[in-house]
């Protein structure tokens, strides 16, 4: 048999949730998920501060994340939590480059290409995000962007086996406009292109390339049978029942993709 490439979905529930409620919707929709997690991998991704709350409660077949680690390492850096911190909390996977920290906090390239190199280097695993602005994509520049996102991250990583690439378009996240069919599959099929040519072969085969941007219940199915979507990161719907929805859709629908 062909190996596969394992489903993979993220809720990242960004700067979201109080004790109370993040209790319940693990308690509540995360939990009581029917899925095979054999074929299907879920990462958690809560703020740092629940993080530990979370990991008491979470059933284990999950896995933690974080949404951002430190430039720099443990030491005089007020307000901020270092990828040694993540990893002696015993956390396996971190968010990095997530255009809100692009955008917001005004993360440059190098940034992320520096917390990637950081977080890898304590064998972290990584969910790297790349993605067009709304005139970027008018300009029809989307593949240069998410080539230049990439050319940044290129010689940060040293093992692609803990990496996984979501293709977050800046003008779907939040706003209820999902990326077609069409335009997913031409960027998530660029990324592995990407991936071959500087990488190599297996490696853009083996790696996982997930679509994130106003994933819902409802349009999840016609993304994931596309041949380069590995799986979601999702924001808004990971934080309601609908996302129990989204797993079981998805574990489902497809138990993971063969390497062409
Ligand atoms: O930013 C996202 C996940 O990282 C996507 O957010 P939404 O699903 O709310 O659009």
């Amino acid at each position: 048999m062909q190996p596969m490439r394992k489903l993979i979905i993220g809720a990242n529930w960004k700067s979201n949730g109080t004790i109370q409620s993040i209790r319940s919707l693990v308690q509540t929709v995360l939990n009581p998920a029917i899925i095979d997690y054999k074929n299907t991998e879920v990462v958690i991704a809560p703020m740092y501060i629940h993080l530990p709350i979370v990991k008491d409660i979470l059933k284990s077949d999950f896995h933690l994340g974080a949404q951002n680690c430190s430039l720099t390492g443990p030491g005089a850096y007020t307000g901020e939590v270092a990828a040694e911190h993540l990893k002696d909390l015993g956390i396996p996977w971190v968010i990095l480059g997530h255009s809100e920290r692009r955008h917001i906090y005004g993360e440059s390239d190098a940034v992320i290409a520096e917390k990637v190199k950081r977080a890898g280097a304590l064998g972290l695993k990584t969910i790297i995000c790349v993605g067009e602005n709304l005139d970027e994509r008018v300009a029809g520049t989307t593949t240069e962007v998410v080539s230049r996102q990439l050319d940044a991250i290129k010689y940060s990583l040293s093992d692609w086996n803990n990496v996984v690439i979501a293709y977050e378009p800046v003008w779907a996240i939040g706003t209820g406009k999902t990326a077609t069919p069409e335009q997913a599959q031409e960027v998530h099929g660029s990324i592995r292109l990407w991936i071959g040519s500087n990488i190599g072969r297996l490696v853009a085969n083996s790696t996982r390339v997930i679509y994130g941007g106003s994933v819902t219940d409802e349009n999840c199915k016609e993304l994931l049978v596309l041949d380069d979507i590995d799986g979601f990161l999702v924001g808004g719907a990971s934080l309601k029942p609908a996302f129990k929805t989204i797993l079981e859709i998805c574990d489902n629908h497809k138990p993971g993709k063969t390497f062409t």
